[in-house]
């Protein structure tokens, strides 16, 4: 695998490891010594995790790549950036097939036909005066979708399996890491509000009923936008409701 071809963006660093635990959990330990964005992409990974503890399957062909970076600010702000990584897979899985299959499902799943092709694992350190490091996790299924079944609502598919090329990781993270910096120059140009604009003509089911469960309650209501915390809002019988973190169905 090699990274840095013509598309690579300016400024960013690449690290490709043959086998890791977790490209985040390196991203932890590299966080400190850090000069500039490194993305770092690793072959397999032996204890890849997903959101909320779960197990992230990894097979060999598929996308294993994490983002750190140290923007500084707040947690909050910085963790806008995973409008910016669902953006930026959304654009990437653009190349290989029809856009129209594709969905973004908030917080940051990415949908093709239905089905979960991506997810995104944002992981952060920092005290309340602000943030030391941010790590971006991204997971694409290119080549494989995983054999266990865990949300059988979204089921995992392969980009391969739906109609897209056979195409590998380290090609996938150029182009993957050009959008990421484009989404970065629109928001230091624009604010989120352009972000969130372009996010939500991607989103699924906007505008429709959905359901957001999280580990105490379950909230029903028609999906109106996202605010500009990145928080989803529901419109219900109750007036406006912002969902801070939860799991979607519809
Ligand atoms: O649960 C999800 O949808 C998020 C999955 C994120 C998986 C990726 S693979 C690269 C990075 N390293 C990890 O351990 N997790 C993320």
């Amino acid at each position: 695998m090699s990274t840095k071809g013509d598309l690579w963006p300016e400024g960013y660093d690449c690290i490709i490891l043959d086998s890791v635990d977790s490209t985040n959990a390196e991203a932890a330990r590299i966080a400190g010594d850090l000069k500039r964005p490194t993305w770092i992409l690793a072959k397999t990974q032996t204890a890849a995790r997903g959101r909320q503890g779960r197990h992230w399957e990894n097979p060999v062909g598929n996308l294993a790549a994490t983002l750190v970076m140290r923007p500084g600010g707040q947690a909050q702000e910085a963790a806008l950036r995973s409008f910016f990584a669902s953006n930026a897979l959304f654009e990437t899985l653009a190349l290989y097939v029809d856009r129209t299959r594709l969905g973004l499902k908030w917080p940051n799943d990415v949908l093709l036909n239905g089905g979960k092709v991506a997810g995104i694992l944002l992981e952060s350190m920092g005290t309340a005066q602000g943030l030391d490091w941010l790590a971006v996790g991204i997971g694409v299924n290119l080549l494989h979708k995983p054999d266990g079944v865990r949300d059988a609502a979204f089921p995992p598919v392969a980009l391969f399996d739906e109609g897209g090329a056979a195409v590998e990781p380290d090609i996938f993270l150029n182009a993957l890491a050009a959008n990421f910096a484009t989404e970065e120059a629109i928001y230091a140009e624009m604010g989120f509000d352009m972000i969130r604009d372009n996010w939500l003509k991607r989103a699924a089911r906007l505008g429709e009923v959905i359901t957001a469960r999280t580990s105490r309650d379950e909230i029903t209501g028609v999906f109106e936008t996202v605010d500009a915390y990145g928080n989803l809002i529901l419109r219900t019988k109750d007036g406006m409701v912002p969902v801070p973190a939860a799991d979607i169905y519809f």
